[in-house]
């Protein structure tokens, strides 16, 4: 279990995470989200000890991580590339570790069966591609049979075989009971896995929510509607399960929870009192709303942002979710 609470690291003038308040509960995985530089490094470091916090405070199964006798045991954590020795192979990287931390030796050959490496075990790690040296670090990481476990950016580098291995040995820790805080800068890598997700941008928390509340919230169809009777329509669809947005524009309503089929068939149902000019199902990705979510939060950003109307047609530019998405998800952010 990670708690933190006002978790805040500042560099100089820099503040790399702000108040930062969340938990990674045990028999989860926790998809930690956010943009390059948001922060999920710094947190993640603090978590583990590598870095003071400015303020607040973040512990691992109740005490922070200094305090605890045997560390390896609580926490492992595959943060940037380990420093490992490039002369040694994997098992005598392994073993050295094992040795110095009081682990039996046999967990050596656990965890190198667990990462897939146990036939590559005896080749020197400088031989070693990117996907053979995140095994390593994620062996190195487990080694301590840990009840909780950090990944940071587990796949970056990794081909679709490797990045599937992860998503299933992330899923089997969480589901052996462990605690599996994995960050990512990409919804789609942590939509797959986890079940809790926490988002942060420059260095504040913008959700931290059950994943499926992110779907169900951000994955909404809208459609959009233009009638000359709008508020006719407005009322005859409010009376069913749909909610109906105006936008500002004469006759033009953005409604959820209703599919174009449905509306056609309300107004058909009025028997030409309502007239449809338009009925456009708009879609907008979990990636998309990931994406409008941390915007403001993106520290370099490339490009300048399409102002958006909420949504696009399917096949459509580049979206935006609905401002009125952003502001009940968004805790703060840009305040
Ligand atoms: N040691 C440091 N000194 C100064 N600034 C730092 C230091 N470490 C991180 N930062 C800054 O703090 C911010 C957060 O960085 P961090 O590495 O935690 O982000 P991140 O979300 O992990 O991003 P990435 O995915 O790119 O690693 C960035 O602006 C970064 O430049």
């Amino acid at each position: 279990m990670i708690e933190s609470h006002g978790l805040t690291k500042r560099f100089g003038q820099k503040i790399a995470v702000e108040g930062a308040t969340f938990t990674a509960r045990p028999g989860a995985v926790t998809g930690f989200l956010g943009p390059n530089g948001a922060g999920k490094s710094t947190t993640m470091r603090m978590v583990m000890g590598l870095d003071r916090p400015t303020a607040g405070t973040v512990t691992v199964n109740g005490k922070p991580y200094a305090q605890h006798r045997r560390p390896l045991h609580e926490v492992g954590g595959l943060l940037e590339a380990k420093a490992v020795h490039p002369g040694r192979t994997a098992r005598q990287h392994l073993q050295a570790l094992a040795a110095s931390h009081g682990i039996p030796r046999r967990r050596v050959e656990d965890v190198l069966e667990q990462t897939g490496l146990a036939s590559a075990a005896g080749l020197r790690v400088k031989g070693f591609s990117l996907g053979m040296g995140q095994r390593l670090g994620i062996a190195t990481a487990l080694l301590g049979d840990p009840s909780t476990v950090i990944l940071d950016e587990p796949v970056n580098g990794l081909d679709p075989e490797g990045v599937q291995w992860v998503r299933n040995l992330a899923r089997s820790l969480a589901q052996e009971g462990r605690t599996v805080f994995l960050s990512s800068h990409l919804m789609s890598e942590v939509e797959e896995t986890a079940d809790h997700v926490v988002v942060i941008g420059r260095g504040r928390i913008l959700a931290d929510e059950p994943l499926q509340g992110l779907v169900e919230r951000f994955s909404r169809k809208i459609v959009r509607v233009r009638s000359p009777q709008a508020d006719e329509l407005a009322a005859l669809l409010q009376r069913g399960d749909a909610q109906v947005t105006a936008t500002g524009e004469p006759g033009l309503l953005e409604v959820t929870g209703a599919d174009a089929a449905e509306i056609g068939a309300a107004a058909a149902a009025t028997a030409g009192r309502v007239v449809l000019h338009e009925l456009t199902p708009m879609s907008s990705t979990l990636e998309e709303a990931f994406m409008e979510l941390t915007a403001d939060a993106v520290e370099y950003r490339t490009d300048a942002r399409d102002p958006g109307d909420g949504a696009r047609p399917p096949g459509g530019p580049p979206a935006a979710a609905g401002p009125e998405n952003a502001s009940t998800t968004l805790k703060g952010a840009n305040a």
